[in-house]
């Protein structure tokens, strides 16, 4: 039989990054919600282990999600992972609190001591966290085996009864030594083998639509990015001519990138393409909005509609495809987890919709898995390895109100920086990178005289999935000479700051 592992979720960000996690030492992981599943369907199952999530409540909010208490006594070893291990010390009669001064966030440094979820790891190394309650007394029959410097349990067992939590996140890559807890807890305490491989991802999904999109037109929102990349090569081999990918210039990409997607894709892949520009209709319904969340739904919103005409024109569609990915799903709020941004392919889509169905074949899968499936099914790896770009574009990477003319200036200072990362060959350095006109002005003198104009702000950072990120150390020399360019080549441009916040608590983009 297959051996399982259980992540219950109580609505935390990165669910499905522990799952994966799980999956790369070859287990199989199911995420069920933590409401969803019963304890008698546990048992049946006979899972290796269970994970209990991270979650945006507190524990000790009537209202917050709990555990069936049962599920202590399965005898099935347990993992709880921030809100999850917060849980669990609390049900058991441990004190949780919360002091304006407690909260942790990024990188944390960590000492650990003797535990079999802790073999091999040394005494003192680096986690990630990202909590504002914690566990201030350990239950009975638990004892501490972590500690950093304002949690004072930052991991806790019950060897007896194979019960661990820690209030960091193993699953994130910032934590140094997650992956080898992660082991422990899988080979060492659940007694995993770890005989699970990876399905042929790409043949399961083509023999899937090829039957479920048999007979069926089918449009794809195709960005040049990776992800709607990746979802058109994989479509079209499913379906082949029955796909036409739509490519919308909504006036809000960088600069040449409309020329770019065109020559990438006209005439290539063998795939039908077409380019809509809509630059006039997108900047009139944004005229005057300022709030981010209002710009993103009027973008997705817009988005639907252009799709809709195009299908209309081309006879009969009934199906829109997109590449979305999870963190798309994820942090615009699904299931118990907070809504952090709508993005415009999923928490933006307008209420009514004329298509039957929309297709999204990657939307289980992470940006590095999705590179993944890209280079087996032989993409370009210029395309491959392009920097992600948000759907919504520069509207949220001008801050306040958007006008043409904010824009040109941004796409200026964003060419500008990307040529000078690239003239100090730090693109390897850096998984995105771009400008950020803000809304502030400041005073400068230029010439003598004085100026009164934007700031821009520059943002690098690195990530391998883009659900946490650090900012990148790019070279003092690098942002001088992006910086002196910028101020000189643009006029309204005066200063230039660079944004060294992680995520979290910020987000890769601004807005
Ligand atoms: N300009 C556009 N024209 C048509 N569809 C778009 C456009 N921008 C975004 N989309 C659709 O929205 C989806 C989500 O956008 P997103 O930017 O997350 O993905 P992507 O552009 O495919 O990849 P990447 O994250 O690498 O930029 C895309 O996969 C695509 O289906
Ligand atoms: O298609 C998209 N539609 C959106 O609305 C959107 N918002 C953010 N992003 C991209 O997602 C990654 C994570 O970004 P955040 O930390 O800002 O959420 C980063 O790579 C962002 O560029 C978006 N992509
Ligand atoms: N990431 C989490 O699971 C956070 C748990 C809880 N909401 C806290 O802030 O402490
Ligand atoms: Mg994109």
């Amino acid at each position: 039989m297959q051996e399982k592992i259980l992540v219950l979720d109580f609505g935390g960000q990165y669910n499905q990054l522990i799952a994966r996690r799980v999956r790369e030492h070859h287990v199989y992981a199911e995420i069920k919600p933590y409401n969803k599943i019963t304890v008698e369907e546990i048992c049946k199952i006979s899972y290796k282990g269970i994970i209990f999530t991270g979650g945006p409540n507190s524990v000790y909010d009537n209202a917050s999600p709990h555990y069936d208490p049962d599920i202590l006594n399965l005898g099935i070893p347990i993992l709880g992972i921030c809100y999850g291990n917060q849980l669990m010390a609390y049900m058991e009669g441990g004190k949780i609190y919360s002091a304006e001064n407690s909260s942790e966030y990024g990188k944390t440094s960590v000492t650990v001591s003797e535990s079999p979820l802790l073999k091999d790891i040394p005494k003192n190394s680096i986690c990630w966290m990202s909590h504002t309650d914690y566990i201030k007394e350990a239950p009975v029959g638990f004892s501490v085996i972590a500690r950093t410097a304002k949690c004072p349990c930052a991991a806790m067992s019950d060897e007896k009864r194979r019960l661990y939590g820690v209030q960091f996140h193993p699953e994130v890559t910032h934590t140094q030594y997650g992956k080898v807890m992660l082991y422990n807890f899988l080979f060492r305490i659940c007694g995993c083998s770890g005989n699970w491989k990876m399905d042929h991802f790409i043949d399961k999904a083509v023999e899937k639509y090829k039957t479920e999109l048999a007979g069926k037109k089918v449009l794809l929102a195709l960005s040049g990015g990776v992800d709607s990349s990746v979802a058109a090569t994989l479509l079209y081999k499913a379906i082949g001519e029955d796909l036409t990918c739509v490519f919308v210039d909504h006036g809000l990409l960088r600069k040449n990138e409309g020329d770019f997607v065109e020559n990438t894709f006209k005439g290539r892949f063998g795939m039908n393409f077409i380019r809509v520009n809509a630059e006039s209709r997108f900047l009139e319904k944004l005229a005057g909005i300022t709030e981010p969340e209002q710009k993103r739904k009027i973008i997705g919103e817009e988005f639907i509609r252009v799709f809709e005409e195009e299908a209309k024109k081309l006879g009969k569609i009934n199906v829109l495809a997109q590449g979305t990915i999870y963190p798309d799903v994820v942090e615009s709020g699904k299931g118990d987890s907070a809504t952090i941004k709508s993005h415009h392919n999923v928490g933006g889509l307008p209420d009514v919709i004329s298509f039957d169905s929309i297709v999204e074949p990657l939307a289980d899968l992470f940006k590095d898995e999705v590179r993944e499936v890209g280079n087996k099914l032989g993409l370009p790896k210029e395309l491959v390895y392009r920097q992600p770009f948000p759907g919504p574009g520069l509207a949220v990477r001008v801050i306040g109100e958007i006008t043409k003319e904010k824009l040109d200036q941004l796409r200026e200072a964003d060419a500008i920086f990307c040529e000078e990362i690239a003239k100090h060959s730090s693109e390897e350095m850096t998984n995105q990178y771009f400008a950020v006109l803000t809304d502030l002005h400041s005073v400068g003198v230029k010439g003598d005289a004085r100026t009164y104009g934007y700031t821009v702000a520059l943002r690098a950072v690195t990530t391998d999935d883009f659900m946490t990120a650090e900012w990148t150390w790019l070279p003092y020399e690098l942002l001088e000479s992006a910086s002196s360019r910028i101020t000189n080549e643009i006029e309204q441009i005066t200063r230039v700051v660079y944004d060294i916040t992680s995520k979290p608590p910020a987000t890769v983009e601004w807005e």
